[in-house]
């Protein structure tokens, strides 16, 4: 099992399923359900892009860490283990990007 701080954050997450949404914001964001969890993982994006624009280190920091928590959310609701994604990337890795897409499209 892997000790990256993603993985933990996930297992924390996941571990607020039916949890009380009045004392867990994870459980407040299941409980809406994945529709409203993806349109904010989208809002939260969109103040990523803004830190990015304005090019402030700090602030760009600070959202991009909501922007992991709330993909994080995502996941869990959606049933995609972080395993899943580290594959799929490590199966990219010496791939370039052009390549991989011009793979993806045929
Ligand atoms: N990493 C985070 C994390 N990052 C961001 N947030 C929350 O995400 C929200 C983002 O703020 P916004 O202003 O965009 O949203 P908001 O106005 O508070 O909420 P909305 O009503 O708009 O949905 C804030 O309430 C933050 O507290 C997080 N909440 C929880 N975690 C982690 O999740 C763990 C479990 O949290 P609970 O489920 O609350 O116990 C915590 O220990 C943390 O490690």
């Amino acid at each position: 099992m892997s000790e990256h701080v993603l993985d933990r954050l996930y297992e924390v997450i996941d571990s607020r399923k039916g949890a009380d949404p009045e004392s867990s914001y994870t459980a407040k964001l299941f409980a809406k359900g994945q529709k409203k969890i993806a349109e904010k993982l989208g809002e939260e994006a969109v103040e990523t892009v803004i830190e990015g624009v304005t090019g402030d280190a700090e602030k760009l920091t600070a959202e991009s860490a909501d922007l992991l928590y709330h993909l994080l959310v995502l996941w869990s609701a959606a049933g995609v283990k972080p395993d899943a994604v580290w594959q799929e990337l490590a199966r990219r890795q010496g791939m370039s990007g052009i390549e991989e897409k011009a793979r993806r499209n045929t």
